[in-house]
């Protein structure tokens, strides 16, 4: 039974794509059986070009374009915009049929969310969806992707919440762009006092490999 883990983070830009990426080539260089897929990406010419390029290449899992995503969309704005401007609009059976298309072969599959955790997919007459729509369609456990850096536990904090209120399961923190020092050492010891979540790994400037146990990773979805 294939088991999954959407990673969102506390914005667009913040390094989702990147620390997926290690996540995931950590599992897959482990043995796990470990799949992606991103359900609207924007913001990119080609599959290739595009998050879900990045991931399939980084962590060498040989998906199909098909199987990677279900929209793609040039314009680099939100998903509900670029939808609109390039006439198609995300409908939700789409993404429930590509969710299963990759479960259907991989035992653990790795969604991506698009830009922070407010981020509407769909927005018009027919229907209002947003990632906290395809998280609960899809039944998923959450991890956040956050700057080591100032400010981020505010939206930490703000993203936490968000999901807790909306009784979303978060298993945890990866903090990005890590280079310790005081403050950002004293951010870890912050996010976890006020969030009750755990930072479970911290990733660098440059690098190449995630810094975490491969079945405590696996143990994260569900
Ligand atoms: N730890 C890192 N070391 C080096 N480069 C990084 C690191 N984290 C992120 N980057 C770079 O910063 C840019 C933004 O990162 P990324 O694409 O992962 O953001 P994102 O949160 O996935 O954005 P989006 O909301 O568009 O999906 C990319 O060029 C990425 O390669
Ligand atoms: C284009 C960008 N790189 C992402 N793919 C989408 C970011 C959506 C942000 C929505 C918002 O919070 O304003
Ligand atoms: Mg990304």
């Amino acid at each position: 039974m294939s088991k999954g883990l959407f990673i969102t983070g506390t914005g667009t830009d913040i390094g989702k794509t990147y620390v997926t990426a290690l996540l995931v080539k950590r599992l897959h260089d482990a043995g796990y059986n470990v799949g992606y897929y991103k359900a609207a990406i924007s913001g990119a010419d080609s599959v290739a070009e595009s998050d879900a390029g990045f991931v399939n290449a980084t962590a060498n899992l040989g998906q199909s374009d098909e199987e990677l995503l279900s929209y793609l969309y040039k314009t680099a704005v939100s998903p509900h915009l670029a939808a609109k401007l390039e006439d198609n609009p995300v409908e939700k059976e789409m993404v429930i049929k590509g969710y299963q298309r990759v479960a259907a072969t991989r035992d653990f599959v790795t969604l991506e969310g698009s830009g922070g955790i407010v981020c509407p997919i769909r927005y018009d007459e027919v229907g209002h969806y947003f990632l906290t729509d395809i998280i609960n369609w899809l039944h998923l456990p959450t991890l956040i992707v956050a700057d080591a850096g100032l400010g981020t536990i505010n939206t930490v904090v703000l993203t936490v919440e968000y999901l807790k209120a909306r009784h979303i399961p978060v298993k945890g923190i990866i903090l990005n762009n890590y280079t310790g020092g005081t403050m950002q050492e004293d951010n870890v010891y912050m996010i976890e006092e006020l969030t009750g979540c755990k930072v479970l790994a911290k990733v660098a400037p440059g690098d190449t490999e995630l810094a975490a146990d491969p079945a405590m990773l696996a143990g994260l979805y569900e």
